[in-house]
C-alpha cells in the first residue's frame, strides 16, 4: 500500500474564484460598460420591467449578447418571484444561461403556450419585422416567439432601422439540412435573386457553422427592394425544400426596445406607435 502524503502537503488552497472571474467582477463594479453595452442593458431592463410581470409564469429567453441582460433584470425580481417560473431556451446559450442563474429551465415541448418571450434581433424595421439568426438560432427563437402570447424584442440603437439590410450586411440567416445546402444556394443565386449567397463558416473550427438542431446556416443578402417586402422574399425562400427555417420574422413582435447612446429608449409598437423613455434622472 502506498504511504500516504504527510498531511501538510496535502493541504490545498481554498480557491474563491478564478483569476478571470475575480477581474471580471473588479470590471463590473469599477469600469463603465461601453456605449453599446449600456444601451443594450437598457433596453433590456426597460422590457422587462414593463413586460415581466408577476401573473407571468412561462418565460422565453432567446440568444445573443443583449439576453444576458433580460435574465439579469429578471434575477433582481427575486427569489420568491422566480420560484415558481419556468425558463424556455432558444438554444444552447441560453440554456446554460438559464441554469447558472439558478433559474427553473423547461422546454416548449412541455410548455407549448409561453407567456412572454424575449429576444434579441439583428436588425428591426419600421414594421418591427426583423433579421434574426446572426447567432445561428433563428429556428428555436422563432417557436418561442410564435408560442408566445407576447414577443418583445430588444436591442442597441444600431438595430434600429427603416428597413432590413441597412446595416446588417451578411444577409438573412437560412437554416438548411445539410444534404440539400448545394441546392438550395443554386435556388437562392439563380431563382430567388441572392447571387452572394453563402454557406457560414465556422471561426474556430474547419467547415461549416452547425446550428443546435446539426444543421448548416446560409446568410443570402438581398437587394432593398426585397428586404422593403421581407414577408414575400421569407415565403419564397420558405418553399424551398430543404431550408428548416428562414431568419426573418414578419408581424411577429408586439413592441420592440432600442438603448440609445444618450441613455432614452425607443420603443416601437406593432401599430406604429413610437414612444420615447426619457434617461433616468
Ligand atoms: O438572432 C439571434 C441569434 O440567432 C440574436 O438574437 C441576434 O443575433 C442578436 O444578437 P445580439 O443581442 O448579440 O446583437
Amino acid at each position: 500500500m502506498a504511504a500516504r502524503a504527510p498531511s501538510a502537503t496535502r493541504i490545498q488552497p481554498v480557491v474563491v474564484g478564478s483569476k478571470d472571474a475575480i477581474e471580471t467582477a473588479v470590471d463590473t463594479i469599477l469600469k463603465p460598460l461601453s456605449t453599446i453595452e449600456s444601451a443594450k442593458r437598457l433596453a433590456a431592463y426597460t422590457a422587462v420591467d414593463r413586460h415581466v410581470k408577476p401573473e407571468h409564469i412561462v418565460i422565453g429567453i432567446g440568444s445573443g449578447s443583449t439576453v444576458p441582460y433580460v435574465v439579469e433584470r429578471i434575477v433582481q425580481q427575486g427569489r420568491e418571484a422566480n420560484k415558481d417560473r419556468v425558463f424556455i431556451p432558444t438554444g444552447f446559450q441560453s440554456k446554460e444561461l438559464i441554469v447558472s442563474s439558478n433559474l427553473n429551465l423547461g422546454d416548449v415541448d412541455q410548455y407549448p403556450t409561453i407567456d412572454v418571450t424575449l429576444d434579441g434581433a439583428d436588425e428591426v424595421d419600421r414594421d418591427l419585422n426583423c433579421i434574426k439568426g446572426g447567432g445561428a438560432c433563428h429556428l428555436r427563437e422563432k417557436v418561442l416567439a410564435e408560442a408566445a402570447r407576447t414577443f418583445i424584442l430588444v436591442a442597441d440603437y444600431r438595430k434600429n432601422v427603416e428597413y432590413l439590410g441597412t446595416n446588417f450586411k451578411p444577409g438573412v440567416p437560412i437554416e438548411v439540412v445539410p444534404f440539400a445546402y448545394a441546392k438550395v444556394l443554386q435556388n437562392l443565386h439563380h431563382i430567388l435573386g441572392s447571387p452572394k449567397a453563402t454557406l457560414r463558416m465556422a471561426v474556430a473550427k474547419a467547415g461549416p457553422v452547425v446550428s443546435d438542431n446539426g444543421n448548416f446556416i446560409i446568410d443570402a443578402p438581398f437587394e432593398r427592394e426585397h428586404m422593403e417586402k421581407p414577408y414575400d422574399i421569407m415565403a419564397r425562400i420558405k418553399m424551398l425544400t430543404g431550408v428548416v427555417e428562414v431568419g426573418l420574422f414578419c408581424h411577429m413582435a408586439q413592441a420592440a426596445y432600442f438603448g440609445n447612446e444618450d441613455g432614452s429608449v425607443t420603443v416601437k409598437y406593432h401599430d406604429g406607435k413610437v414612444e420615447t423613455v426619457a434617461p433616468p434622472a
